[in-house]
């Protein structure tokens, strides 16, 4: 039984008793202002900016000011219970951390320091396919805590089963395939910047040690890196994909195969069709597609048409308690946050990613007990009106 929010409380009244003014941020939006005096326009906007005009980044946020929770009275919310079941592991926090790519821009600790922050609390950790620390570094740090790996679908199938074969090989534990980027969006900010962190050599740390990528290359990436990035460039996603690919990549893992970027209801039941083992409905934090529908949206029809046939995750606009709340109670059974905890990177590294997901989870707790609801399976439609 967890009474995590109360600890953390305790903890935040005992600060105020003994004021420190170096103190982490506790607001969301104080975090992103240090983190944008930290970094240069470059790194900063990557991480902060969307695709386009920015509508669906947007979007995500407001969507949850439509859904208002009714609290519950007189409930016994004393002991309460945040674990969830992940493909038959119980996770203490229905909370994941979603995978992000090329970390080093943020922090020179980058993956290893989130990595760490996320085994140490036991959030699952998502390793990015475009992680600047190869998956196995990232393994490496975080013994045996749970772990998934990400999959960019390269269109080089040598190099995909490459990396399914490396993330087993490490004790990845889920493969989640990402759909909605094949191409880079058009994303304004990094154009008016110049700055992708890709074509300086950063985010390609699994490609560059990878057996696959490394085998079709005239000169090692320590020799030619341009060369090595070029190629890298050419083949990183495959925009010909289709649902009946699903099968290779069946053929090549018995790990859960969760499919992320889903957003219409029919895509949603196609992949249960297709027998995947669970959707992350997420637009990508409206990085890819500008005037994209937000994803709390898409949840709740999604969670309809799926009908408890495989697990559903969300990601796109968590940034406090009561959004996870939300989320899982319009069909979420767990949710991944991303700019936050990269916020806390490039503020205070590994103590930053903590400190963000410490309280993220002690705010979901208090307020899933003030809303008069001891566990995350408790949570439902029933406690929202729109
Ligand atoms: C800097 C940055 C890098 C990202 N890299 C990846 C990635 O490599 N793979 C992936 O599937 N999603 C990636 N995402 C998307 C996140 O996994 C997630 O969908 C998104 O951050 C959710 O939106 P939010 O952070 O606004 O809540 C990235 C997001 C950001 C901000
Ligand atoms: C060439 C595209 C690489 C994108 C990898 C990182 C990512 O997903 C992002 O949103 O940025």
């Amino acid at each position: 039984m967890s009474n995590f929010g109360n600890q953390i409380q305790y903890q935040i009244y005992a600060t105020m008793q003994n004021p420190n003014p170096d103190r982490l941020p506790v607001i969301y939006e104080e975090w992103e202002a240090r983190a944008r005096e930290i970094l240069e326009d470059g790194p900063f906007y990557y991480i902060a900016g969307g695709a386009g005009g920015e509508s669906t980044m947007k979007a995500n946020l407001h969507a949850f000011d439509h859904w208002k929770i009714v609290p519950r009275m007189l409930r016994d919310v004393q002991d309460r219970d945040l674990t969830v079941d992940l493909f038959g592991k119980t996770a203490p926090f229905p909370f994941l951390l979603a995978p992000i790519g090329v970390q080093s821009i943020i922090h020179p600790d980058g993956e290893l320091a989130s990595a760490k922050a996320s085994a140490k609390l036991g959030v699952p950790y998502i390793t990015s396919s475009a992680s600047s620390k190869s998956m196995e570094e990232i393994a490496e740090v975080m013994g045996d805590a749970e772990r998934w790996f990400q999959l960019y679908w390269s269109k080089d199938t040598d190099v995909t089963a490459s990396f399914i074969r490396r993330a087993e090989a490490s004790g990845y534990s889920a493969i989640v395939v990402t759909l909605d980027t094949p191409m880079l969006a058009w994303r304004e900010q990094d154009l008016k910047n110049v700055y992708l962190p890709f074509l300086i050599g950063e985010g390609v740390g699994n490609y560059f040690t990878d057996p696959a990528f490394r085998s079709k290359l005239s000169k090692a990436p320590e020799e030619n890196p341009t060369a090595a990035i070029m190629h890298w460039a050419q083949t990183f996603g495959n925009p010909g994909l289709t649902w009946d690919d699903l099968e290779f990549l069946r053929e090549h893992t018995r790990l859960p195969i969760l499919l992320k970027g889903i957003l219409h209801p029919d895509d949603a039941k196609r992949a249960a069709n297709y027998g995947v083992d669970g959707v992350i409905v997420s637009n990508h934090g409206g990085r890819q597609v500008d005037g994209a529908v937000s994803a709390l949206e898409s949840l709740p029809r999604i969670s309809e048409a799926i009908g408890g046939q495989m697990p559903i995750f969300m990601d796109s606009g968590i940034r406090r308690g009561a959004d996870a709340v939300k989320a899982i109670a319009l069909g979420a059974k767990a949710v991944l946050v991303g700019r936050p905890p990269m916020y806390g990177l490039a503020v205070a590294g590994e103590k930053g990613v903590k400190e963000v997901l410490q309280n993220m989870i002690a705010d979901m707790d208090i307020t899933m007990a003030l809303a008069g609801k001891k566990t995350v399976t408790d949570i439902d439609i029933s406690m929202l009106t729109e």
